[in-house]
């Protein structure tokens, strides 16, 4: 038997008294009396509270991600993609983070969702506002789902913004230009709000990054960044997909889509759709 393991830590009451006085704490700095008193089944079932706790998780992590993309947007716009790369990994491990959780909620059958699926009404994920704002600011402009927030000020407002901004790929491409890239006005000047159109002259831009890296090398890890982030997002919309057909089959979603037909529908959505189609031109 080795005698050196410890059963218990040394601590006397003194180190870890605290008091008011103190000041701040462990649950005042992180606000848990308001975080943990925020989950209100409207069910008596067993699962309502896990399903209640991954939403929530999950727009904490959405705020993170969206504080962390309009950071990394911003500094393209300064033309300093180092610290921006580095958002944007952060953001690539969230998404992995966020993936992982569909194997949680997965524990979830049928029988177990469909106890207390009456209770959510027409409330559904289309009504997240965050999740909406992280897509516009990714490059996924598609208006007409601002228009669920109409009658939510606060919603609305950061909707709205991140709508009417610049995506991420905008400000890579003007970011590209400024490097001594040349693309057409209606790429580096367009109309924020509209959809962005893949181009000929973009994907030619790409290719010649890949094609000659020691000359374009920021450009070309920058584009590698992008690849990887759309990459989690793409897995992440799997997952829900395939967790959704698991829970609730075929059957209409609460927030009024065909439901799992929807979410495949939205597979097919490419954020950075050049950097994609430009492999097969390499
Ligand atoms: C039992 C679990 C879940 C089911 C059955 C489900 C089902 C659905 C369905 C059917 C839709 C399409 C919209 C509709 O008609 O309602 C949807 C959209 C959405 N869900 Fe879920 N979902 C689940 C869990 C989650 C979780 C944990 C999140 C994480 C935040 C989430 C986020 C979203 C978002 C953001 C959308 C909008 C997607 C888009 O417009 O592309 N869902 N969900
Ligand atoms: N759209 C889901 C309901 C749902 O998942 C949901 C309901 C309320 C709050 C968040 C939800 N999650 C994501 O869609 C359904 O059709 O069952």
């Amino acid at each position: 038997m080795n005698d050196s393991f410890k059963t218990s830590v040394d601590l006397s009451d003194e180190d870890i008294h605290w008091s008011p006085e103190d000041g701040l704490s462990y649950g005042s700095y992180l606000q848990l009396d308001r975080i943990l008193s925020a989950q209100l089944p409207l069910s008596e079932e067993h699962d309502e509270l896990m399903f209640i706790v991954i939403h929530q998780a999950s727009e904490l992590w959405l705020k993170l991600c969206l504080h962390e993309l309009d950071a990394a947007i911003a500094r393209v716009a300064d033309g300093d993609t180092r610290p921006a790369m580095k958002m944007l990994a952060r953001i690539a491990r969230i998404q992995e983070n966020l993936t992982q959780s569909w194997s949680v909620l997965a524990t979830m059958t049928p029988s177990d969702y469909l106890s207390f699926r009456d209770k959510l009404g027409q409330s559904s994920g289309f009504q997240s506002a965050q999740y909406r704002a992280f897509e516009y600011r990714l490059g996924n402009k598609n208006p007409a789902l601002a228009r669920v927030f109409e009658n939510e000020s606060d919603a609305s407002a950061l909707v709205e913004r991140a709508l009417a901004a610049p995506s991420l790929y905008d400000e890579t491409l003007r970011f590209a230009v400024r490097q001594g890239m040349t693309l057409p006005r209606s790429v580096t000047h367009r109309e924020w709000r509209e959809p962005y159109e893949p181009s000929e002259a973009v994907e030619a831009m790409w290719r010649e990054v890949y094609l000659d890296t020691s000359r374009w090398w920021e450009l070309y890890e920058f584009a590698e960044k992008l690849v990887d982030l759309e990459q989690k997002f793409q897995q992440w919309r799997f997952n829900h997909m395939k967790t959704v057909e698991r829970i609730i089959g075929f059957r209409r979603g609460t927030g009024g889509s065909g439901g799992v037909s929807y979410l495949v529908k939205a597979l097919e959505i490419r954020l950075f759709p050049e950097l994609w189609t430009v492999r097969t031109q390499l």
